[in-house]
């Protein structure tokens, strides 16, 4: 088998890094997210079923996991090219689509899409969180968890012959369950035997981050090759954010377009504003570690799509870089955290 070293490996194959142009890096194109269904609180049952309309999008905006139908972005897969076609238009090249198994991936559709719109997608391997894990991915060794994420890099994933380029999103829940563990050993394992792309989703706890790169090191992984995703939402406090940029992972702000009042996963953090967002970016880039820093949507619900009154794939080019400009983020350093950073982690070692 060829090595990927010095490439990147997309669902139409393996391209020269210089190819994948401005990269979103944490994305969802087909998934289910159903396993996260959050009972609406009482009183408010109506509202979880039927379509997504103008009456009750508010609602569903500040509730987006009480929704039913609004969990299942795999229905949306011609709004979803669409949206794939304007993020093009707007100069993007490549997404990262970091649906696992648990979570409903769908490689034939991901192959599809990367051949009618032209945009790069990279697609991932591996697991999400315990409670999406099989009772067969339960009960299986570290060897045999990095097997099938080797396989899903090397030979192609759920029955296909279609590639995975990255390991993850790797689902991790607050605390750490002995399966999921077991998966980040496997992580580890299949990214020191492949040089490959890691991604990780850490649980909501700001010492969560620390705890998974600290077993991912353990179990000999590149740290310099591995993400921390959603740092939005974990660490919210500077002090400890930068404890953790020394660590050395790239650090990924991923949540670019939510904006509520009530974190439903977890009340006790106030989610961050796309302004809040910029601001911390901004501090890690005066604390230089502007060769660190990553950004994306994670679109996983059908509200965050244009046809549904979202920001859709185009937002952060479209809005959220003359935002940063404004916020005294050069151009030079934009193109590092949308060019730079994603070209090198996505390059295979
Ligand atoms: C599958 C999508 C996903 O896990 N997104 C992260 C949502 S959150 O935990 O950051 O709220």
């Amino acid at each position: 088998m060829p090595s990927l070293r010095g490439k990147a490996q997309t669902v139409l194959g393996p391209v020269e890094p210089e190819h994948l142009g401005y990269t979103l890096t944490h994305e969802h194109l087909a998934m289910d997210y159903s396993c996260s269904f959050s009972p609406p609180s009482p009183g408010q049952e109506p509202l979880s079923d039927g379509p997504i309309e103008m009456k009750n999008l508010f609602w569903i905006k500040q509730n987006p996991y009480s929704h039913k139908e609004n969990l299942l972005l795999y229905q949306e897969t011609d709004a979803v090219k669409e949206e794939l076609l304007r993020f093009k238009a707007a100069g993007g090249g490549t997404i990262v689509e970091n649906t696992t198994t648990g979570i409903g991936r769908d490689m034939n559709t991901l192959k599809k899409l990367a051949e009618e719109t032209g945009v790069h997608i990279i697609a991932g391997a591996g697991f999400y969180v315990d409670s999406t894990h099989s009772s067969q991915t339960q009960a299986m060794t570290v060897e045999q968890l990095t097997g099938i994420i080797v396989d899903e890099i090397l030979k192609g994933a759920d029955g296909t012959d279609i590639k995975c380029g990255v390991v993850g999103e790797i689902g991790c829940s607050w605390p750490l369950t002995q399966s999921e563990h077991r998966v980040l050993q496997a992580t580890a394992q299949a990214q020191s035997q492949l040089g490959c792309p890691i991604i990780i989703h850490p649980g909501r706890h700001s010492d969560a981050p620390f705890q998974l790169i600290r077993i991912l090191q353990e179990a000999g992984a590149d740290v310099s090759k591995t993400v921390m995703s959603h740092l939005d939402r974990t660490i919210c406090d500077t002090k400890k954010l930068l404890e953790f940029a020394e660590l050395g992972c790239y650090l990924e702000y991923d949540l670019f377009g939510t904006e509520f009042l009530h974190y439903q996963f977890h009340p006790d953090t106030d989610m961050p504003s796309d302004n809040d967002r910029i601001t911390r970016i901004r501090i890690l880039v005066d604390e230089g570690y502007e060769d660190r820093i990553l950004m994306a949507h994670d679109v996983h619900t059908k509200h965050r799509l244009m046809k549904y009154g979202g920001h859709g794939y185009s937002h952060i080019l479209k809005n959220i870089v003359p935002k940063m400009l404004i916020r005294g983020i050069s151009q030079d350093k934009i193109d590092k955290i949308l060019l730079a950073n994603p070209k090198r982690w996505l390059t295979f070692k």
